[in-house]
């Protein structure tokens, strides 16, 4: 009696869990541990089949049952999310296998805690990242990763020292504003950053707007008169936002400005003198504007002495995880929320989703990251719930989509790093099995993984 709950003692004494199957693959022992562990009782467990109690594809003991081999694994999946250290073999009774002994610890939390530790670290290297951009002159409001905003910044330092009228393209959320208020910034100009949106202004309102009027001008307009945004800019910068929505016969009186350097206020008959620098941007593309019938090439090629060009988010996935980690912060202050963890996976996920909304959408769906999770860490799911929102498949690594900037080269070494993604995180980042599937070397994918910066 004695003897039997001393050796019950030594078999619970440590935290491995024992598990004894015989020949017809039936539960015959099943430690105290192992119910710890799987949270199965012992009476449920004995006399069924293993293969009842856990799906087959996760037990290691059927193949030292069946094919007489003893095998040792780091981090094995026992069910979907218990990880465990194993180590199973035969049991051998005159050399015939009479059923298989497995042995296991759960490592389920330290799994966890290495993963929140990777996270912690690239955490701390993205803000020191993003502290070193505040600290970053003109350009501190704009957070970036990426060599390819370094070499926006490089072209604005340059153009921004000139009078040029520059024009800033590219997709809708990229940013075109604060890059505008960088050049503003940069240049040498005591007026004032005056942005004013061509999109949004009626078309009979837009004169007014623009040029300001005198007293009385017209009924219902202001006793006093009004500055236009010209008259605001003066000495500054005179920003035309959404420049390709501006109406056509704005455009005819908007290019007498910048030719002549002279504008009247509605109702007034001094010429006043226009200096003011002018940065204007598009969404559309500049071949679009020139074929159109709706924007006159003459003031395109004014407005157009230089281009800058602004890449869309999916060509610099670097950007995306400063800018997650910029905004996570911002935005949990805003919510007064504590800052959430955020696994590996999600960032992945966000790096390799296209963003057509660019940062705008990036900033949106981050807040409601922010709004709707409700543990300690952020909720991948909402994530894959706003992608079948918006049509996409959220299992699927997303193929970047071909844009005239983009070589060759360039375009396959994203497909490369997006399907090198997908399979790891497939095999749970086991850098092993990821290797075997993709059929390249461990040191090969070692290399790969800190080139893409995966
Ligand atoms: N690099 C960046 N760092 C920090 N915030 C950014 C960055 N790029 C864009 N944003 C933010 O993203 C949002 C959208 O930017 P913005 O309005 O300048 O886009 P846009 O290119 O002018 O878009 P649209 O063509 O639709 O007017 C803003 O809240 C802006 O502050």
């Amino acid at each position: 009696m004695l003897e039997k709950a001393l050796i019950k003692e030594l078999i619970n004494f440590h935290n491995h869990s024992f598990t004894i199957i015989d020949k017809q693959e039936n539960v015959i022992y099943w430690s105290d541990r192992a119910a710890e562990i799987f949270g199965m009782s012992n009476e449920y467990v004995i006399g069924k089949k293993i293969t009842e109690v856990f799906r087959e594809e996760h037990l290691v003991m059927l193949e030292s049952l069946r094919d007489n081999k003893t095998i040792v694994k780091k981090q094995h999946k026992a069910t979907n999310n218990i990880y465990v250290d194993i180590k199973s073999m035969p049991i051998l009774i005159d050399g015939e296998v009479e059923g298989a002994i497995v042995s296991e610890v759960n490592v389920t939390e330290q799994k966890r805690q290495k993963e929140q530790i990777e996270t912690l670290k690239n955490k701390v290297s993205v803000l020191s990242d993003n502290m070193k951009q505040l600290k970053n002159g003109n350009f501190r409001n704009i957070i970036y990763k990426s060599s390819v905003i370094e070499h926006v910044k490089t072209r604005i330092e340059k153009a921004a020292k000139t009078n040029a009228n520059i024009l800033i393209t590219g997709e809708t959320g990229v940013g075109k504003e604060l890059f505008a208020k960088s050049i503003h910034d940069t240049s040498d100009v005591s007026g004032e950053f005056i942005p004013i949106n061509c999109g949004a202004i009626p078309s009979h309102l837009f004169e007014s707007e623009l040029f300001g009027y005198e007293k009385g001008a017209f009924t219902g307009a202001n006793r006093e008169g009004n500055k236009g945004k010209i008259e605001l800019a003066e000495g500054g910068t005179l920003f035309l936002d959404e420049m390709g929505d501006m109406p056509l016969d704005m455009q005819v009186k908007f290019l007498r400005v910048l030719q002549e350097k002279q504008y009247f206020k509605l109702g007034g008959n001094k010429e006043k003198s226009a200096d003011f620098r002018l940065v204007s941007a598009t969404n559309r593309k500049i071949a679009d504007l020139l074929a159109s019938d709706d924007f006159r090439s003459d003031l395109l090629y004014r407005i157009n002495v230089v281009n800058i060009h602004i890449p869309p988010l999916r060509e610099r996935p670097d950007d995306i995880e400063s800018l997650f980690f910029y905004y996570l912060y911002s935005l949990s202050e805003k919510y007064g929320t504590d800052v959430k963890y955020a696994n590996q996976q999600l960032i992945n996920h966000l790096k390799a989703y296209h963003w057509p909304g660019n940062v705008r959408e990036l900033i949106n769906v981050i807040e409601r990251l922010v709004i709707f999770s409700n543990e300690e860490a952020l909720n991948n799911e909402i994530f894959d719930q706003y992608l079948t929102e918006v049509g996409e498949d959220a299992k699927q690594a997303t193929l970047p989509s071909v844009t005239e900037e983009l070589e060759l080269k360039d375009y396959v070494e994203k497909i490369e790093a997006d399907y090198i993604r997908h399979v790891l995180e497939e095999n749970g980042q086991n850098v092993e099995r990821a290797s075997k599937a993709l059929g390249i070397s461990r040191p090969t994918l070692y290399a790969k993984v800190k080139r893409f910066g995966l």
